[in-house]
Formats: C-alpha cells, sequence, structure tokens
C-alpha cells in the first residue's frame, strides 16, 4: 500500500460518505462568509425554515463593498453595495454567526481575518463563497472556494459535496535570492504551468524554499493555488505554522492545545506517497517578476522585455495580440519602461503586515513619482500594527494613501477603482480586463517591486533600490 498525501489525510479525516461513482460527503469545520455570496444563501434557508447549523463554527465579515476611507460607518453610497452589506448585517445577527462589522477593528479580508483570528487551524476543512479561499492552505488546511448554492449547503449542514482531486507537488528547492518573496514564486510558478496546469489537482507546496517562507508568505503562495487552475493549496504544517498559531484568539488552548498539536504533527506527506503530477523549481532561478497582460500566466522576470504575439503558439497567439492591445504596450518594449499611474497595495495576496513593512523598506525616505498610490491593510489590525511600527507615518511620507481595511481595488467593487487606461502596479492576484476598473490595465508584482514602481513611477527591478546586505559577521 502506497503512503498517503497531506490532502489524502484531510480528506480522510473528514469524509462522512463516499458513493459509488465518487461522489463524497465532506465534514466542515470553518465556514467563512462575506457579503457578496451569501445573501441568497440566508435568503434560502430563511426560505425553506432552517437555521445554521453551526452558528459557532461560521464566521462572517463584510469586504468586498465596504469603502476604505475614513467615517465609512456613516454608510455606503453605491446603493447594490449597500444593500449586500446590510444584508450581511442582518443575516448575521438573525441567524447568530459570528461577525466582524466595519466598525470593528478586526473587521478585513475574509481571508486575512480567518488565520488572524485563529479560526483557520491545521488539519481543518475550510470553505467560503469565494475563489481566494485557497489561501487559508497555507496552514494545512484543506480549503475550498464553493459557490452560493453550495454556501446554502454548508450553512445548513456543515457539510458539503465534493469530488476528490487529484494530488500535485509543486517543489520549490534551493533559497530564493534577495529581492525575491512568495509572490515572485507563486507567479512563477503559474508562469510554468499557465492557468489550467493545476486544473483537477490540489496542489501542495513543498521544498527548502517554501519551508523558509512565514506564515505569511505561505498564505501569499496558496492564495494563487486557484489562478493556476487548482482546487486547493496546501502546505504541510510545521514549527512556523505552530508558532503563528499559538495564542490566537480561537485557536484551542492548554490541553486541547496539545492534542491538536500532536495531530497536526502528523499532517504532511508520507515519503511513499503518489503524485498525480510533480512541478519542481529552483529557488535561485526564481527573478522578482511582474504581468505584462491580462492573465496571471503572463508574468515575467522585471529584466525582461514585452513579448511578441508571434513568440507564442495556437490561440495563445492571438491572446496575447489581444492582451498587448488592452494593455497598450508594444512587443519588445522593456518592463522596466513602462510608466505607471497608480501603485496599490493590499488584498488578501498581499495585504498582511510582512507586506507592508517589504513595501515601507523600499519607500522609507523617499517620495512617490506616479499620480497616486494607496495602500489598503487586510484587516483593522493589521493597519493598527503597521501604524504602532511607524510604517504608516512611512507611506503617508512617501504620498501614499493609508485606508481602511477591506478589498479594495483588487476588484474595484467599492469606490477604489481605476479610469480607463489608467496604468496601475498591484500586490493583488488577478489582471484580468476590467478587473480594477473598466479600462483599467493592471502589472500584478509582489509589494516590494510595487514600491519600487511608486518610487521610480515606472515598473523597476527592486534590486536596484535595495541596500545592500551586510555580510553575516
Ligand atoms: C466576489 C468573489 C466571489 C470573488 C471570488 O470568488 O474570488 C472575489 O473575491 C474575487 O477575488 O474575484
Ligand atoms: S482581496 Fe481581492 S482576491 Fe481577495 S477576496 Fe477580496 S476581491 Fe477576492
Amino acid at each position: 500500500m502506497t503512503g498517503k498525501t497531506l490532502y489524502d489525510k484531510i480528506w480522510d479525516a473528514h469524509l462522512v460518505d463516499c458513493a459509488e461513482d465518487g461522489t463524497s460527503l465532506l465534514y466542515i469545520d470553518r465556514h467563512l462568509v462575506h457579503e457578496v455570496t451569501s445573501p441568497q444563501a440566508f435568503e434560502g434557508l430563511r426560505m425553506s425554515g432552517r437555521t445554521v447549523r453551526k452558528p459557532g463554527n461560521t464566521i462572517a465579515v463584510p469586504d468586498h463593498n465596504v469603502p476604505t476611507t475614513e467615517g465609512r460607518e456613516a454608510g455606503i453610497e453605491n446603493e447594490e453595495s449597500r444593500i449586500q452589506v446590510e444584508a450581511l448585517d442582518r443575516n448575521a445577527r438573525e441567524f447568530g454567526i459570528h461577525y466582524y462589522p466595519v466598525s470593528d477593528v478586526r473587521q478585513g479580508i475574509v481571508h486575512i481575518i480567518g488565520p488572524e483570528q485563529g479560526w483557520t487551524l491545521p488539519g481543518m476543512t475550510v470553505v467560503c463563497g469565494d475563489s481566494h479561499t485557497a489561501t487559508h492552505g497555507a496552514f494545512g488546511a484543506l480549503a475550498h472556494g464553493i459557490g452560493t448554492s453550495e454556501v446554502e449547503h454548508v450553512l445548513a449542514t456543515q457539510t458539503l459535496i465534493q469530488t476528490k482531486s487529484k494530488n500535485m507537488k509543486v517543489e520549490i528547492t534551493g533559497k530564493l535570492a534577495p529581492g525575491v518573496t512568495a509572490k515572485d514564486i507563486t507567479l512563477s510558478v503559474i508562469g510554468h504551468t499557465g492557468t489550467a496546469g493545476g486544473t483537477g489537482y490540489v496542489i501542495e507546496y513543498c521544498g527548502e524554499a517554501i519551508r523558509a517562507l512565514s506564515m505569511e508568505g505561505r498564505m501569499t503562495v496558496c492564495n494563487m493555488a486557484i489562478e493556476g487552475g487548482a482546487r486547493a493549496g496546501l502546505i504541510a504544517p510545521d514549527e512556523t505554522t505552530f508558532a503563528y498559531v499559538r495564542g490566537r484568539p480561537h485557536a484551542p488552548k492548554g490541553a486541547q492545545w496539545e492534542a491538536a498539536l500532536a495531530w497536526w504533527k502528523t499532517l504532511q506527506s508520507d515519503e511513499d506517497a503518489h503524485w498525480d503530477k510533480v512541478v519542481t523549481l529552483k529557488g535561485e532561478d526564481i527573478a522578482p517578476v511582474v504581468t505584462w497582460g491580462t492573465s496571471p500566466e503572463d508574468v515575467l522576470p522585471i529584466t525582461a522585455n514585452v513579448p511578441d504575439p508571434s513568440d507564442f503558439t495556437g490561440g495563445k497567439v492571438g491572446a496575447a495580440r489581444r492582451s498587448l492591445d488592452y494593455m497598450g504596450l508594444e512587443p519588445g518594449q522593456k518592463l522596466s519602461d513602462i510608466e505607471i499611474d497608480t501603485v496599490f497595495i493590499g488584498s488578501c495576496t498581499n495585504g498582511r503586515i510582512e507586506d507592508l513593512r517589504a513595501a515601507a523598506r523600499i519607500l522609507e525616505g523617499k517620495k512617490i513619482k506616479v499620480k497616486r498610490a494607496m495602500v489598503v491593510p487586510g484587516s483593522g489590525l493589521v493597519r493598527a500594527q503597521a501604524e504602532e511600527e511607524g510604517l504608516a507615518d512611512i507611506f503617508r511620507q512617501a504620498g501614499f494613501e493609508w485606508r481602511m481595511a477591506g478589498c479594495s481595488m483588487c476588484l474595484a467593487m467599492n469606490p477604489d477603482q481605476l479610469a480607463p487606461g489608467e496604468r496601475c502596479a498591484a500586490t493583488s492576484n488577478r489582471n484580468f480586463e476590467g478587473r480594477q476598473g473598466r479600462g483599467g490595465r493592471t502589472h500584478l508584482m509582489s509589494p516590494a517591486m510595487a514600491a519600487a514602481a511608486a518610487v521610480t513611477g515606472h515598473l523597476t527591478d527592486v534590486r536596484e533600490l535595495m541596500q545592500p546586505q551586510a555580510e553575516p559577521a
């Protein structure tokens, strides 16, 4: 008998039933809810006279539609947005689930506050009506993004119908060079596999370069598993994970902590586990990257040039031509010559404290050369910590707007939007047409790279701005 992968282990531990055709019923430990994909689900419960099966394991927060300017408690102007947030307010109170309203300092992007509050723990099944639920896989939790009808199903039953995916291993060997971050890893993997490379798989990220990442970095990597087509992303829990989780408000305490820890330590893929697909990248080969097109797979090292559509084959020729047309770029142009109008630092990919620190390190003592730049911390607590550490002052002095927590310009469901043709260096995860506002042009990159673009006014190799590191004694 072959061994099990981490995915197999969590799956088996939550399997309630499996039909002959493979249709399975999984028990769900945590259900995270936001205002966009939940109104009809709660309405469905109401209409059928049902309640939430496990209100104590269900956590709601408004994030996509919330304004990020101060005084936002006064209300939301846009009617559609206001209706969604008001519905969540009402549903959370009526169904008695945990709730973090905008007035609560713990409010933030759902995928940031789950881990922050200790709701996300190793070995759990976590679901949310949101594709970037993959983020929680950084803890060695099996985290599925689900649709609104599934949200209703989980609310009512605390279970989810799934068929099992195949196992894919993505190994990043060796060490990252200075200036290279988790975002560069995850974008480079998608550049390598394509946005469909993970279709039908759950990815486990492993290897020395992954082990060396902080929890923040691991969340950045897993966040984008979905952009590579995978059902979920996972990283086996280790001492870094346990240290992050310990003491969080909803993490187990005392004897329960000890018992949980003993189980968590078994959550690794066995040596002889079977992998249906394996991808290996060398950490040393990964460069700071940026996207040039309208898909996350359109990614290149910052030292490269804009590609020529004729470099591609098949359907990609036309896709590249359309991308370049939309992005207003010429083949052969140096990526580092592309001028930027706006910088957006935030999102569930890169809106955590370490991301803000990395950007602030580049910005310290400098001024922005772009038309506008904003930092949108991923949660109220990230914002408070950044203020305490003096990062907010660095951002403000550089000319950045210092905002309240939410999804913001990651997808422009609130007033934070690009104008047609406006070009943005963004730390988020999707560069689709119109993603940040109709006609807006998005280049994805790491927080340090976004900060570098802010101070030079064009896409920039962050390594040119880094202080030389002192040699260790
Ligand atoms: C609005 C929501 C359903 C959507 C998602 O599922 O990912 C959003 O969070 C996004 O990033 O596009
Ligand atoms: S920050 Fe962006 S990617 Fe993340 S949940 Fe919000 S809209 Fe989706």
